[in-house]
């Protein structure tokens, strides 16, 4: 029989406040002596100095590393970094995140995950999605041993950042309707709890949209909840196809032609709009939706120029060619890119 292993967070701590505990749950999971936080520019102030704080407070020598991207150079730098230290603690956005959970596994040391907005389903997944000279690939890494989300500095954010998760999570309508083509036409292996899990996080918002409003430690709380279990989804799957089909690769083929590309969950969200119509599936929902929860569903409110869009769509397909999705081997025409985005109302 083929064997499985599924690796899972051991603590999950969400809440207001919870961020002050970051101290005692490092020391209550055993660990002492150094610990290393990464963090960005903005994020060290909003959160990484109360979690220095904190852990400083019970007997830890911290040491902190500010990075700005998730590229393979940032993440062997930050390995390099991480040695010695008993735990590694990623405090920020997806970014972050990223990179230390990628850093970590190379430097063979546990990592906390502490997001600072509620933008992506990487908070408790086990992959990493690392940049380099052709885009970004998606890579294997591990889950983090701790999740500790607070619910007060994530709604404090941006409201843009909430709906930008909301974005990323109701993605995996359209990733798993590719992944279930891609087990009906090339037999890829497929997880009936996993596709589940990776749906119900979806519903779980969908089901919140209106209650979803800016500055509500609730609306906080949902999302994260939906984006905590599509990283478990994730980890099920031993893959990001859960929660990553062709909605996704729309989205990372606008991160390589668009000089200003929007957020990742919110390029997602209008991608699985277009994604959802080519499926055949009700597009209108998933765009209503987005529209109850303030998202951008076009080109006009992501702030990205029409042509992007389009050329965005014919390259799609030849990223993470591994999976298969609705966008086949060869992709969209340019005439059929137009028509597609014109008929959702993207652009
Ligand atoms: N590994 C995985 O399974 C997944 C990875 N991702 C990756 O995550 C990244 C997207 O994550 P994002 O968080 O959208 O982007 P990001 O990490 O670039 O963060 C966006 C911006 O928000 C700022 N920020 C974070 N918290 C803030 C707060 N509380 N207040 C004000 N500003 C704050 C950051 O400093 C940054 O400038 C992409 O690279 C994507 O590929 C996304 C989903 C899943
Ligand atoms: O963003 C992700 C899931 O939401 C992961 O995406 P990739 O596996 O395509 O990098
Ligand atoms: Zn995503």
């Amino acid at each position: 029989m083929r064997q499985k292993k599924i690796e899972l967070p051991r603590e999950i701590h969400t809440g207001p406040g919870v961020i002050k505990k970051v101290g005692d749950i490092c020391k209550n999971l055993r660990f002492k002596g150094k610990a290393t936080i990464v963090t960005g520019p903005k994020t060290i102030k909003i959160a990484g100095k109360k979690v220095a704080e904190s852990l400083k407070d019970k007997n830890f020598d911290v040491n902190i590393i500010k990075v700005k991207k998730a590229t393979k150079d940032v993440v062997e730098k930050v390995k390099n970094k991480l040695e010695g230290t008993s735990i590694a603690l990623g405090v920020g956005g997806g970014k972050v995140i990223d990179v230390v959970k990628m850093a970590s596994k190379y430097a063979n040391v546990h990592f906390i995950s502490v997001p600072t907005a509620a933008t992506h389903d990487g908070i408790a997944s086990p992959r990493a999605s690392i940049k380099n000279d052709k885009g970004s690939v998606s890579l294997p890494a591990h889950a983090p041993i701790a999740v500790i989300a607070d619910t007060d500095i994530i709604r404090k954010a941006p409201y843009r950042f909430l709906a930008a998760g909301c974005g990323d999570v109701i993605s995996n309508y359209t990733a798993v309707l590719d992944w279930k083509l891609a087990h009906r036409l090339l037999y890829e292996r497929y997880s009936e709890s996993s596709a589940a899990l990776s749906l119900m996080s979806a519903k779980m918002v969908i089901k919140s949209a209106d209650s979803i409003k800016k500055g509500l430690e609730e609306s906080a709380r949902i999302v994260v909840k939906a984006l905590i279990s599509s990283g478990i989804a994730m980890s099920i799957a031993g893959s990001s196809r859960p929660a990553s089909g062709s909605e996704h690769k729309f989205s990372h083929a606008l991160d390589i032609v668009a000089p200003k590309p929007a957020l990742h969950g919110e390029q997602c969200g209008v991608g699985t709009i277009m994604m959802m119509y080519l499926h055949g599936k009700d597009w209108k929902f998933i765009r209503d939706t987005l529209k109850k929860i303030n998202a951008p569903t076009n080109a006009y409110e992501l702030g990205i120029d029409p042509e992007y869009i389009i050329e965005a769509l014919t390259m799609a397909h030849k990223i993470r060619k591994e999976r298969y999705t609705i966008l086949g081997d060869r992709g969209l025409t340019r005439a059929a890119a137009k028509r597609l985005a014109e008929v959702t109302g993207v652009i």
